[in-house]
């Protein structure tokens, strides 16, 4: 594990390992969210989780750690339980997401090459309802001073952008669908989730504000997210701690939309009613309710699922509530759940290893949980879907990713239509134009 408390602006002197100051106080409406990040930033200097409006955005880093393995989760949780111990924190807001905040984004697999990345900003700007606040963090002494919080220029669109298969051709990636449907008519596993990537290259760096700019446009009902430069739109809640109150929302089973309100309507129907869907689903359901039991005193787990329509697909989904009762973070809780059935399979181990067999690549922190939390240990982590990581080293090139729940019913081709459909919000976001 490396950590860094970095310099900022205020003391550019700070030691590693300072304790952070950490102020918040409320602020006038200054203008919508996503329009506040500046311009000229990193891709890792952004962090965004926003829903409809309301939720957080920041910039600049006052303190960082990056982790890696099996026990990354476990080592986040403690270098943050540090620094929020350590922290000296003034907030005169006092709601979810005011105070001293980290935010993160985890690799999938345990063996995955890239690091987990978490970051306190230097400036956080938070929105609930008609309530506005600005949080400045900085490593060591010196005066805080407020930074000015106003709409930043305008993003630009990303320049000329061409698209490239990734670790599998469409068609070789069909194949590996054959394969875990084999494998699953063979008992191995009962439903496997295979992802596939595509690479996206712009002749100038791609700026992350243009794409949470256009995914928060076309995604309401989506949690629109960046860290560590993974920017997307997901619209899966892994966990959710609020006061004592514990909500996932679980997505599994899926068909594309076809832009006929009436047509839609009828194939949510149908969705609604498919066996392999409903079963697809089941497994999502299954393997969150029983990792959150434990934690939690009472549960509610909606015996059928609802429709979730986002603008390119429509997903089974069902929220799952319960009351938490004992003291693990809403990071912690994360990490019991992850991988659940809806971005790994069922029984966990064996699909997780026949992910690697077969997929042919490294998913990052695609399909990683990825949010933010408070000292409480409140805080709210997605899975991240529907994204592209912006690469550190060049800002011009960015990973997209997508996946499909696999079991006994499904066709490789239909597959293939359905990771398609997955690759459209970021897709269209880096190939729409200033209007
Ligand atoms: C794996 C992804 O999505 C997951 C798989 C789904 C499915 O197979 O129906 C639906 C929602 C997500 O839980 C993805 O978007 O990449």
């Amino acid at each position: 594990m490396s950590t860094a408390a970095l310099p900022t602006p205020s003391d550019p002197a700070a030691a590693p390992g300072t304790p952070l100051v950490v102020r918040s106080v409320p602020l006038e409406d200054p203008g919508p969210l996503l329009a506040l990040l500046p311009a000229g930033l990193a891709a890792s200097e952004v962090v965004s989780w926003v829903r409809r409006g309301e939720g957080l955005v920041g910039w600049g880093v006052a303190a960082e750690c990056r982790t890696r393995g099996p026990q990354r989760f476990a080592e986040a949780q403690d270098w943050w339980s540090a620094v929020a111990a350590h922290a000296s924190v003034r907030d005169e807001v006092g709601l979810p997401g005011s105070g001293a905040v980290v935010f993160g984004s985890f690799p999938f697999a345990d063996d995955s090459a890239e690091e987990a990345r978490l970051v306190v900003p230097a400036v956080t700007v938070g929105r609930r309802g008609s309530r506005w606040w600005v949080t400045t963090a900085y490593a060591g002494a010196g005066a805080s001073r407020l930074p000015v919080v106003a709409p930043a220029p305008a993003p630009e669109a990303p320049y000329d952008v061409a698209f490239a298969d990734g670790a599998q051709e469409p068609v070789q990636w069909a194949g590996s669908v054959a394969e875990a449907v084999r494998r699953i008519n063979r008992g191995d596993v009962d439903k496997v989730v295979l992802a596939r990537d595509l690479l996206a290259v712009a002749r100038r760096p791609v700026d992350a504000r243009w794409v949470l700019q256009q995914l928060a446009a076309r995604y309401d009902t989506t949690w629109t997210f960046a860290v560590g430069g993974l920017v997307g739109a997901t619209p899966e809640l892994l966990v959710r701690r609020d006061q004592g109150l514990v909500t996932s929302r679980v997505l599994a089973g899926t068909i594309r939309r076809t832009g006929d309100d009436v047509k839609d309507l009828a194939l949510a129907g149908g969705l609604a009613r498919s066996s392999k869907d409903l079963e697809e689903h089941e497994y999502a359901v299954r393997s969150v309710a029983d990792a959150l039991a434990p934690h939690c005193s009472s549960m509610n787990v909606p015996e059928s699922p609802f429709v979730l329509h986002l603008s390119n697909v429509m997903h089974l989904a069902t929220d799952v509530t319960g009351v938490s009762a004992d003291a693990v973070s809403s990071l912690g809780l994360a990490a019991s759940l992850h991988p659940s059935a809806a971005v790994g399979g069922t029984p966990t181990a064996e699909a997780v290893a026949l992910i690697a067999e077969l997929e042919g690549m490294d998913r990052g922190r695609y399909a990683g949980p990825v949010g933010w939390m408070d000292r409480s240990g409140d805080g709210e982590w997605g899975i991240a879907l529907r994204c592209g990581r912006i690469d550190d080293d060049d800002p011009r090139a960015v990973r997209l990713y997508a996946g499909c729940g696999i079991v006994a019913g499904s066709v490789p081709e239909a597959e293939v239509a359905e990771s398609d459909a997955k690759l459209v919000p970021m897709r269209d976001a880096l190939t729409a134009t200033a209007s």
